[in-house]
């Protein structure tokens, strides 16, 4: 056996279904398929929730309310008569909150959550390919997986650093079918007006922009599996990404939410791996892939292996995920397989290299998507040692390539160190601004009257899905599991559950099942989910990147989506400022009331530039040469992107 073979499980555990009314729930809400209510509770997480809990925004856990109480004003969706409208204004009548159902069904194929009738996990039999792993998953209602010592992820430490046990979870193999592979959802109205959006490339001789995926020239196992992918032409961020990256130059790029960044540096790498033959599916004991992909979450780094599998389909190319909470002896055995691409979360992606399975010296692409997250203080150190781990190439002789919807000054600057003097910087819109297709509503709320309006909000969206951010992940579980007890089929994702718990709760929202997931910001970057409709800020994040990306998990791919923020003066004030700045950057009205506290009521001990380290901007390079495309408008903008921030 080698050295991270999984010895037989300890500390067995058995688990049912799950969603996240896992305390004991009296009154649990129960489905047509009677799953809600039944499931235990993950890390023994067992709270009653029965009489009372504390109120939302109330971190020290001391003003408890009933939370049965119905009393006192709900006030609908009215923020003291300050917001935008009604929920349901552009939505119609939805009527009040139907679903005991499995959901609309809408999402054909489940390209990204394991799959066509495979979502979830997998039952027992299915499993083709595990090689006589031992333990593991056994089937839905009996899933059996024993705790250790073993995974090295960064992510699963906890908040205190301490280290969590070995995990054995295996997730359900992938459906191979074409059609799985390839499903995805209709691009939306506003597709075409991309084309509207300014585009600015700083630096010297920045290639042509293409206007078609056949100028790519792209080979053709790729084009097929573009075309197959519903892609008819490229984005922005791919019309100058493309051509950027075949041409060979370092790259930062900062384009707006959901506007296609992934195959904007995914099919440009394929490319040149297709057209040089890689052979990566042969197995060896010590891999060496072409390209590697961070991200910070294992949720992202999944999907962005599902892009890469499908357009890297029926090709010589082999992309593998690696990623913490999923047992290391299994991801290993999956690398060795053969592996050209490999997609990882930063933790797992070190062990791997650590253990001497993966060898950096054929690298040529090194790719850190969120690259803003992924250079800040939290990752900064393992990007660094990645960059400085033996055989890695040197910058000269690797493409490096960052990608983020937002890229605040001080991270572009550190992030130069990792990329080649030369390297061009492709802004596409308003450098971290929001995306224009959400449209943002605040209500103005005190922390004991949250809960109330959330209630208000989700009756009006019924069966729309809906992502309720909240700052804290004990609050994810409150929430998640008072929505429940209020009749609405709600799951939940954060940092303290399990990896097969995130993984369901990610299905249960993708299919239907639970319209509703309470999150922490662990959902607030790159997950691309079909029909989130709405997006709630229960707790407004501290940071206004953060805010920009979590309303971008709406609003995708030139559809609609709106965006709702509970604005509590007494918390909030610090990001005020930069949230009347990015409204008025995205088009959009902003409250009076809103631009009153920022300009004339800031709250006691506000720091009117609190953001402003963390807030997008420009190439921070200064005096480079600017591309042509849409130059001189794009200039203006981007001057007046820099002047709207002095006031910051
Ligand atoms: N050219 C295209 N035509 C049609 N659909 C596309 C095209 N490019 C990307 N998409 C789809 O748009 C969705 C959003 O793309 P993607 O997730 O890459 O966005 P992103 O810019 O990385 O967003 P985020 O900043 O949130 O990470 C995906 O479902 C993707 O498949």
């Amino acid at each position: 056996m080698d050295e991270w073979e999984e010895t037989e499980s300890t500390n067995s555990v058995t688990l049912t279904s799950h969603t996240s009314n896992e305390g004991s729930n009296e009154n649990s809400w129960k489905t047509d398929g009677g799953d809600f209510g039944t499931g235990r509770g993950g890390r023994g997480r067992r709270g009653r929730f029965t009489d009372s809990f504390s109120t939302g925004g109330d971190e020290n856990g001391t003003d408890t309310n009933s939370w049965n109480n119905t009393g006192g004003e709900r006030g609908g969706f009215r923020g003291r008569g300050r917001g935008r409208g009604s929920w349901n204004n552009t939505g119609g009548e939805r009527g009040g909150f139907r679903g005991r159902g499995r959901g609309r069904g809408s999402f054909r194929g489940g390209s990204r959550g394991g799959g066509r009738g495979g979502r979830g996990f997998r039952r027992g039999g299915e499993d083709g390919d595990r090689g006589g792993f031992r333990g593991g998953y056994r089937g839905k209602d009996d899933q059996t997986f024993s705790k250790g010592k073993d995974d090295n992820d960064s992510e699963q430490k906890d908040e205190s650093g301490e280290e969590k046990p070995r995990v054995t979870y295996i997730p359900p193999s992938l459906p191979e079918d074409e059609e799985s592979v390839f499903a995805h959802y209709e691009s939306g109205i506003n597709f075409d007006k991309y084309d509207d959006i300014l585009v600015n490339v700083s630096g010297t001789n920045p290639p042509q922009a293409i206007m078609t995926f056949e100028e790519a020239a792209l080979c053709e196992s790729l084009n097929k599996n573009i075309s197959k992918s519903g892609y008819v032409k490229p984005t922005p961020v791919q019309k100058h990404g493309i051509p950027i990256i075949s041409a060979g130059r370092d790259l930062m790029a900062c384009a707006q939410t959901g506007s296609g960044k992934t195959a904007a540096f995914l099919l440009p790498m394929l490319q040149r791996l297709m057209a040089d033959g890689v052979a990566g599916s042969r197995f060896s004991e010590l891999q060496e892939p072409e390209a590697i992909i961070v991200a910070p979450t294992r949720e992202l780094i999944n999907q962005i292996y599902l892009e890469a599998r499908k357009f890297a389909y029926g090709t010589c190319v082999r992309p593998v995920v690696v990623y913490g909470g999923v047992s290391t002896g299994h991801q290993i055995r999956d690398v060795l397989r053969g592996c050209n691409v490999l997609c990882g979360t930063p933790g797992r992606l070190m062990d791997m290299i650590g253990r001497g399975k993966v060898g950096l010296s054929k690298l040529r692409y090194l790719v850190l998507d969120e690259a803003d997250r992924m250079l800040d203080m939290g990752f900064e150190p393992e990007m660094r040692r990645l960059v400085g781990s033996p055989g890695m190439p040197a910058k000269e002789n690797r493409q490096t390539l960052m990608f983020s919807a937002t890229f605040p000054e001080d991270i572009q600057r550190l992030a130069a160190d990792f990329l080649k003097v030369d390297y061009l910087f492709l802004a596409v819109g308003v450098v971290g601004g929001a995306c224009s297709d959400v449209q943002q509503t605040f209500i103005e709320v005190g922390k004991f009257n949250k809960r109330e309006q959330l209630l208000d909000i989700l009756k009006t969206t019924g069966m729309d899905r809906t992502i309720v951010f909240v700052e804290k992940k004990r609050y994810a579980d409150f929430i998640a599991t008072f929505l429940c007890q209020e009749k609405l089929p709600t799951t939940s994702i954060h940092g303290d559950r399990e990896q097969y718990q995130r993984e369901q709760a990610l299905a249960d929202f993708r299919s239907g099942k639970c319209p509703v997931l309470v999150a922490t910001s662990v959902a607030a970057r790159g997950l691309d989910i079909p029909d989130v409709q709405n997006v709630v800020n229960f707790d407004l994040p501290n940071n206004i990147d953060e805010y920009v990306h979590r309303i971008g998990r709406t609003g995708r791919c030139g559809n609609i989506g709106r965006a709702v923020s509970f604005y509590d003066p007494t918390t909030d004030g610090p990001l005020t400022r930069s949230l009347v700045s990015i409204l008025s950057k995205a088009q959009q009205e902003v409250p009076s009331w809103l631009e009153e506290y920022a300009f004339s009521n800031p709250s006691p001990g506000e720091d009117f530039n609190p953001s402003r380290k963390n807030f997008a901007s420009p190439d921070s390079r200064k005096g480079q040469q600017t591309g042509s495309f849409q130059e001189s408008a794009v200039n203006s903008q981007v001057t007046a992107a820099a002047d709207d921030e002095e006031w910051e």
